[in-house]
Formats: structure tokens, sequence, C-alpha cells
């Protein structure tokens, strides 16, 4: 396909469009009576095994979805973002986030230049400053040792490392590692955020990491300002060499900020913001929670999965598949959305990661040549762990709209609990919702088993369910940092492989810029009423109201009060 033509104007998308006709005749109920088709849509590596056999497709659909790859040149794609191509072209930038967990002896080169040694020289200082502190050799200013850290940092620079953190909290081997320590997230600009971060925290066992790529977003300066006014404040200003260390990509910013360049932990432009928990926007903090080798593990996982993608023919390759099935469910069955929903309550936050993987990813209204899209690309994100989520939303999907799901399940609880005398262990009891599920979905329950049951006429319709509702098992082995970095790389390569397909660029992010620049404009407004009085000017009627509403309503705060912290 030329670059610039739409993936849309190609027969390969055009006879899936046709395709469809078929595939509305049919129901997963009949789909799934031939084995040989489940079994052809059963996948397994490294330990991970992926059921698609619940997805609205015959093989014939997954044929055609192969040769929308080839159409899309997909391969090739694939190939040009591990040879370092500066591929997110809006932005003249490669996407390696690949060689964050490649192995030392690796050779992934951007701009003619093996970026690998750097990644390991990034590893091996975090690694010598993570044991330095969790050793106690390094200290704070009043000879104390650092207990507890602040990850400060936004967006991507959150979301994965607090995914992953969660994920690990309640692992045996990572919770062993991680005694007597606690690692906390600041990421809103809400000052409750400051209040629920610091509370219970002293600034004496305090160390701060502030994680921004630009070192310019708004939020995370603030907050970085404010505990640093929390660490002075309470320590004196020269403390703040031993309490606050940075990560980003413009280590000039953080030496004028007032850290120490050598404490500063550095990634590169080629990894984009949401794809950066594998450099040390998450491999600082969380190595200093669980110590390195437990997330060198998290890194090799990735590692492995990053390989699989990139060599695995597409008909076992799980994040190529998965790309190609949310293609079919968004571009082609209609389904604007996907729920998450691992089985697992350390998964918690993988729902709000890959919402911000994949939402700001292919979240895009052009094509990457800037051509406006004639269908719809990306999808709505959400998720809960389950059996939490079979108590709120589940009703919608089973009953309401058509949600395409992702089933996760574990095979070994990281906490297994067994009770003398109940039916089956508690994870056992988790994994039956796990395996029920789907096929509820799938089957449903037709009007005519219901009145076998003697359910009451009236009653019928509203005990209906339609089924054929289509969704992917994922089953892994266990929960450990190596599994966690699998799933992670996973989810990032099948985003990937989605954009790919609708040739967009799934590595830009513009459209959270109007928002920010806007926010610029109130920031002036609020601070010139509030101290010179000056009107509110420059909005519509709408902002202006509400503008006026607000300075009115907090006309008792000073124009300019002294410096004030949380005080719970
Ligand atoms: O790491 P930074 O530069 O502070 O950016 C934080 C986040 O803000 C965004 O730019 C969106 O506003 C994300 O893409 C990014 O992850």
């Amino acid at each position: 396909m030329a670059s610039s033509t739409l993936i849309s104007d190609t027969e390969q998308w055009k006879e899936l469009k046709a395709h469809v006709a078929d595939i509305k005749k049919t129901h997963l109920r009949d789909l799934l009576r031939d084995d040989a088709r489940s079994q052809s849509m059963t996948v397994e590596f490294d330990g991970i095994l992926l059921d698609y056999s619940r997805q609205q497709a015959t093989l014939e659909t997954v044929g055609k979805l192969f040769k929308l790859a080839e159409a899309a040149s997909l391969k090739q794609k694939i190939g040009r973002m591990y040879n370092g191509e500066h591929i997110n072209s809006t932005e003249n930038r490669s996407v390696l986030h690949v060689a964050l967990r490649a192995s030392r002896d690796a050779v992934i080169q951007s701009d003619g230049k093996n970026v690998v040694p750097d990644v390991w020289k990034v590893l091996d200082k975090i690694k010598e400053f993570s044991e330095r502190v969790r050793s106690g050799s390094w200290v704070g200013a009043t000879g104390k040792q650092l207990k507890d850290v602040v990850a400060i940092g936004i967006g991507g620079s959150f979301l994965g490392p607090l995914f992953v953190h969660t994920a690990l909290q309640t692992d045996p081997e990572a919770s062993e590692s991680s005694r007597g320590r606690q690692l906390r997230f600041l990421a809103n600009v809400d000052p409750i955020d400051v209040a629920r971060n610091i509370t219970g925290l002293n600034p004496e066992t305090t160390l701060v990491v502030v994680v921004s790529k630009t070192f310019t977003t708004a939020e995370t300066m603030l907050n970085a300002r404010t505990l640093r006014e929390w660490i002075s404040s309470a320590l004196g200003p020269s403390a703040v060499a031993k309490h606050m260390v940075a990560v980003s990509t413009n280590l000039t910013l953080v030496e004028k900020f007032g850290i120490d360049p050598n404490n500063a932990f550095a990634f590169w432009d080629w990894v984009g913001g949401r794809y950066s928990v594998c450099s040390a926007v998450g491999v600082l903090p969380l190595s200093i929670q669980y110590g390195f080798p437990v997330i060198e593990k998290f890194l090799k996982g990735a590692s492995s999965i990053d390989q699989h993608v990139h060599s695995e023919p597409f008909e076992k390759n799980i994040p190529v598949l998965l790309g190609l099935l949310s293609v079919w469910n968004v571009s082609f069955l209609g389904y604007p959305a996907r729920a998450i929903l691992p089985y697992s309550q350390a998964l918690e936050k993988l729902a709000p990661h890959i919402q911000q993987v994949s939402m700001e990813s292919n979240g895009k209204g052009v094509s990457i040549d800037g051509v406006p899209l004639p269908f719809e690309a990306g999808e709505i994100d959400f998720g809960e762990p389950g059996t939490n989520g079979q108590h709120s939303f589940y009703q919608l999907i089973h009953q309401g709209r058509v949600i395409p799901c992702d089933f996760i399940g574990v095979v070994k609880s990281q906490q297994p609990v067994y009770l003398k005398g109940e039916v089956v262990s508690n994870h056992d009891e988790l994994m039956s919702n796990f395996f029920a599920q789907p096929d509820a979905l799938a089957y449903g329950k037709t009007p005519e088993q219901l009145q076998k049951e003697n359910v009451p006429p009236h009653l019928v319709a509203h005990k209906t369910f339609t089924g054929n509702r289509p969704s992917v098992s994922l089953l892994l082995p266990s929960l450990n940092a190596y599994n966690i970095g699998q799933l992670l790389a996973i989810y990032e390569h099948r985003v990937a492989v989605q954009g790919f397909i609708w040739n967009i660029n799934s590595f830009d992010q513009w459209g959270v810029e109007l928002g920010k620049s806007l926010a610029t404009q109130v920031r002036k407004q609020l601070n010139a009423s509030r101290t010179k009085k000056e009107p509110i000017q420059g909005f519509n009627f709408s902002t202006t109201t509400m503008l006026t509403r607000y300075l009115q309503a907090s006309a008792d705060i000073p124009a300019d009060p002294p410096t004030h912290l949380p005080q719970i």
C-alpha cells in the first residue's frame, strides 16, 4: 500500500466489509460447536495461552485479516519500528521502547547509533543507586535511611509504573523484597493528591522522584515545587539534593529546577511517554521499592514478547492476532469499546494504564499522511478486575450493548487461600467466574430454554440473553514480575498493530495540546483577577459566568497568600 492510500480503499478492506454480512448470519453458539475451529484459534507462547474462538469470526475471517495485514504492510511496519526508522513522523522520532528491555548484547539502531549501551548505562546507574538507597548507604539530610518514595508524574510518567507497582505488591518475591518500604504516586495537580501522598510521611525518610519526559508538564512541575517546599521547609533547602532525584529526557531543565544532574536518570525522545514504563520512568522507582533483580525479570518478560512479535508468523503471533481482531471488532463489526477484565486484583491498574496506551495512541482522526479517516479508529477502553466488574457494568455487557471483552486469568494465585471444608479454594472460586463469563456472553440464553425452566411468560424477554458477544481469553501461568512484563508488552504491541493497520500515527498525541493552552489562558486570568482585580476578558459568556462565580465565591483568599501545605 502506498503510504498516501487509505487502508479503507484497499480491496482487502472492502472484502472484509462484504464479509460482515456472512458473519452476521452466524452465532457463536454455532461457531463454538466446531472444535477444529476452536483449536486453530488457540495459540500458546512462553507459557501464555490465548483463546480467540469466542470472536465473531471464522477461519475465513482470520484469513482475510491476514490479507489486510499484508495490504497494510504490517510486517514491514513492525520491521521499521525495530530498525529505528522515524515512524513517529509528526515528531520526527524513532519508536524504540523495545530497546529499553533488550539484552545487553543486542544491537538496536536509532539515527545510526546503537542505543542499547546507553540503555544499559542508565540501568546500571539505577541498579547502583537503588541498592544504595535500599541498603542505607544513601541517606537523607539528617542521616536517616530513606524508606519511602513519592514518585511525581502524570500520564505515561505515572500510569505504567502504578500498574506494575500494583501488580507486584502481592507477588511473594516482590513483597518480601519491599518489606518496610512504601512507594506512592503523586499525579494529580489537585492539592488533595498532595495531601494524600504526604500524609503519614516524614520528609527525613522520604525520597521524591520527579518523573517527566519533558520536565515542563504543568501538573508535575507544580507538584515537584510543592514537595520541594515540603522538604526544604522541614529540613532546609540544602536537603533537596539528598531527597529529590529526577527522571527525564530534559536534563537541562532538571538542573535548572535544582536537582543535581548526577541524580538524574535519562531516557530518550524515542521513548513515548505511554511506552516509557520500561525506562527509568518505571525502573527507578520500582527498583528502589522491589530491588533491581525483580525489575530485571519484568524487563525480561517484556523482551520475550518483543522477540515474539518481531519474529513469529502472524498465525501464532499473540499481539498481532489481538490487534487484527480489535480492528475487526471496531472497524468492521462497529463495536466502539473494549473491556479489559483481569481476574486478578493485582491487575486492578491494568485497564487505566492500557486506557492511555490505547486511547492516546489510536484516538486519531487522520491517517499518518494527514488524510481524514472515513472510518473510526481507536476504541474506548475501560475495565475492572473480575469479579468486581460482574457486580457493576456486566449487566450492560450481557444484555445491553455489545462490548468485546478481554478476559485475563492466572493459573496460580500470588496469594492462595484454602479453607478447610470449602468446595473450592478462593482462587478456584475466582477462576470459576473467569471460565464462566466468556461462555455466558457467547451462548446467551434463549426464550425456549427459559420456557423449559418454567419462567413466567412476562419475564421471558427480561431474562433472555441474546449471546453472540465476543471475547478473548488470555491465561497466564502465574503473575510474577516476568509475567507482568509479558502482559504489558502484549498490550503495547497490540495497540501498535492496530495503528499500523489503520495507518495512523500511534506515537504522537497532538490531541492533548488544545486543552493545555486554554488552561494557560485561564491561569493568567485567575492570577490577574486575584492580584490586580482585572476583569474577566476574552472568554465566552459561559466561561465568563463560571469564572466570575468561582472568583466571587473565593474572594476571601488573599491575593498573595503565604505558603501553606496540607495539614492532615
Ligand atoms: O512525562 P511528561 O513530559 O511530564 O508528560 C506526561 C504526559 O503528558 C502527555 O503529554 C499528555 O498530556 C502524555 O503523553 C505524557 O505521558
